[in-house]
């Protein structure tokens, strides 16, 4: 096709976007772009999203336009339907594993003379199953929850096709059209995803989405992640499918690859588990029965007789849980006048409660209480069930939880350093092997007294404890945050792991007031003459000045590092470096993975 045959790019008339849209429809140059769909716990690819472009070059290239412009001709129609072909033909044509996401707006849907064989036909003719099509409704458009639409939308069920809901939370009808449509998964609209870590009322948002998505045994997908500290909080929240261009940008020829460090974490979180279940909440995993949604509350009854320690029973469908019946809620209704006689034929569903927390295995003991925390107090009680990728492993119970990490406070406490009561090396390494397991984004500093023998050995011990203790405290005053790490190593050396964006602000602010308060240390004749002198062992007076200390900090890579060891190098070489600049000093690394010395 000539190049010149298309008109004028540069014009912005909408006259002109029409006749290149003409040019568009009647020669078929429309490009499909594919984007990835991650599971974010394997990184493996679920499947991709069908995006369409125009011309390169041309104003329509752009898939806003390109719609503008059929909707202003009133071509939408007919222009989704060539967007539709191209994708399916592409897709076969690549190979592409997994699903196919399709975009269909609910105009299409709800035409007259839609013609719904269409795309079983081109499906079978390029040898697709149907069931590997997702039908993405957009939420932008109005539904008409009982007309065409949702005829429609069962229609395409019904051949085989999967349900999902686009741009969820930027339209009209959400929650509407999930319960009127029922999908299979939602996608959270990337307004709700951009910069999340910043905003507590969009993570609200996705909170509530996933917990409605768990009751209703439907998917979340996370749309537009830009970044990895995106990911990483939706990760924690609990979403576990997402695209954006973090993850993969639309591509007309994508390589098909799980993603490299999704999948390197997913190994770590293996392995992790292997190593230190007590971390994660598969340590509290107990057995016990279960009924399903169909089975008669006589049968909750006799296993509630026999098993007189549970108060509860899960409820599971196919394997998955659905929530739970409780022991109270059945003696209730059974203690009624003729209730036993009334109820006992009914089923379970009857009193099935969905307000019990459903986690992952992995997830972190600490994580869990975060979560059983933010529940309204009312929820408190309840138990907590444990899944491995959605399927029911077995449950768990706030005292369980309590004790565990009661004892894992113990053990903090077992190695504490007695002067600072601060952890010691033993949870430091621990921690740090957590945040590279869990691949975190964090920062570590080592801090050091400079000449801090000499000290010693001029005032003595007692006050050279004075000295420590006084940084022990000036790091605690700044640093201590709920995402900081604070230790003590043992003699002048303490390591403060960080999450928080503001490390070198509180770095700065430790030196600050250490130059100022450890003047206190000092008699009026050292302090006058700015630092002490003492003999060295050449017999010679050495002089050294006042007091300052040294942070080396680093920002390890979680996939280059494989454990604490390379992490606490790269430290100490960072501290050695902050040594060299003298006096109160702060060194940042920019290496992040330790160099392999063979
Ligand atoms: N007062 C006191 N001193 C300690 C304690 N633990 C270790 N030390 C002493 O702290 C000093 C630490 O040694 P270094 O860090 O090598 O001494 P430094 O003079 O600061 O050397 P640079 O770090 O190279 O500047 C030694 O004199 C130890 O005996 C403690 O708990 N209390």
């Amino acid at each position: 096709m000539p190049v010149h045959a298309f008109p004028n790019v540069t014009d912005t008339t909408s006259s002109t976007d029409i006749d290149s849209l003409s040019y568009v429809l009647t020669h078929k140059v429309i490009t499909p772009y594919f984007q990835p769909i991650f599971d974010l716990l394997t990184g493996e690819i679920i499947g991709h999203e069908a995006l369409s472009r125009g011309p390169a070059e041309s104003r329509l290239h752009m898939p806003d336009t390109l719609f503008k412009a059929a909707i202003s001709a009133g071509r939408l129609h007919e222009l989704e339907l060539l967007c539709r072909e191209k994708s399916l033909q592409r897709f076969a044509e690549l190979a592409l594993p997994g699903k196919l996401f399709l975009n269909v707006s609910a105009s299409l849907l709800s035409s007259a003379n839609h013609q719904k064989g269409m795309t079983l036909a081109l499906l079978k003719q390029l040898g697709i199953e149907q069931d590997r099509i997702v039908i993405e409704l957009s939420e932008q458009q109005p539904y008409d929850s009982c007309g065409l639409t949702l005829a429609s939308v069962e229609y395409y069920r019904k051949m085989g096709f999967s349900i999902a809901i686009d741009d969820l939370g930027v339209g009209y009808s959400g929650l509407r059209l999930w319960s009127d449509v029922q999908p299979g998964s939602v996608k959270i609209d990337k307004y709700f995803i951009h910069q999340i870590d910043k905003d507590p009322v969009k993570r609200e948002f996705v909170r509530s989405i996933i917990a409605i998505a768990q009751s209703l045994h439907c998917d979340v997908i996370a749309e537009g992640i830009e970044n990895l500290t995106e990911l990483e909080l939706l990760m924690e929240l609990g979403v576990t499918r997402g695209q954006g261009f973090y993850l993969g940008r639309p591509d007309p020829n994508p390589q098909v690859f799980a993603h490299k460090q999704l999948a390197q974490r997913a190994r770590r979180v293996s392995q992790h588990r292997n190593i230190d279940e007590g971390e994660t909440v598969h340590s509290l995993c107990r057995t016990v029965p279960t009924v399903n949604s169909t089975d008669t509350l006589l049968t909750v009854s006799e296993l509630l007789r026999d098993h007189p320690d549970l108060l509860s029973l899960p409820v599971l469908d196919q394997g998955i849980p659905k929530g739970v019946v409780r022991r109270h809620d059945l003696l209730e209704l059974f203690s009624s006048q003729y209730g036993r006689a009334l109820y006992e034929t009914k089923p379970v569903s009857k009193l099935l409660k969905k307000d019990v927390l459903i986690v992952e295995s992995f997830i972190s003991l600490a994580s869990v209480s975060k979560q059983l925390t933010q529940q309204a107090e009312s929820a408190l009680n309840h138990e907590i069930i444990i899944v491995q990728d959605g399927a029911f492993l077995g449950v768990g119970s706030l005292r369980d939880l309590l004790k565990r990490i009661t004892d894992l406070k113990i053990h903090n406490a077992t190695y504490a350093n007695p002067l600072t009561l601060l952890p010691g090396s033993v949870p430091i390494n621990r921690e740090i092997d957590r945040r590279l397991h869990a691949a975190m984004d964090f920062h570590v500093a080592y801090f050091d007294l400079n000449d801090f023998k000499p000290f010693n050995d001029f005032y003595g011990y007692a006050k050279g404890d004075e000295v420590i203790q006084l940084l022990g405290r000036l790091i605690k005053h700044h640093l201590t945050s709920a995402e900081n790490f604070l230790g003590h190593i043992g003699g002048d050396d303490f390591v403060v792991i960080f999450s928080c964006a503001d490390w070198a602000e509180r770095c700065r602010a430790v030196l600050a007031a250490f130059e100022e308060q450890v003047r206190d240390l000092y008699a009026p004749k050292e302090l006058q003459e700015g630092g002490i002198w003492l003999e060295n062992r050449a017999e010679q007076q050495q002089f050294f000045s006042l007091l300052s200390v040294a942070i080396g900090v680093v920002h390890p890579d979680s996939y280059a590092c494989e454990s604490y060891h390379e992490v606490v190098e790269l430290a100490a070489e960072a501290k050695k470096q902050s040594k060299k600049m003298g006096g109160n000093a702060l060194f940042i690394s920019r290496r992040r993975k330790h160099r392999i010395i063979s």
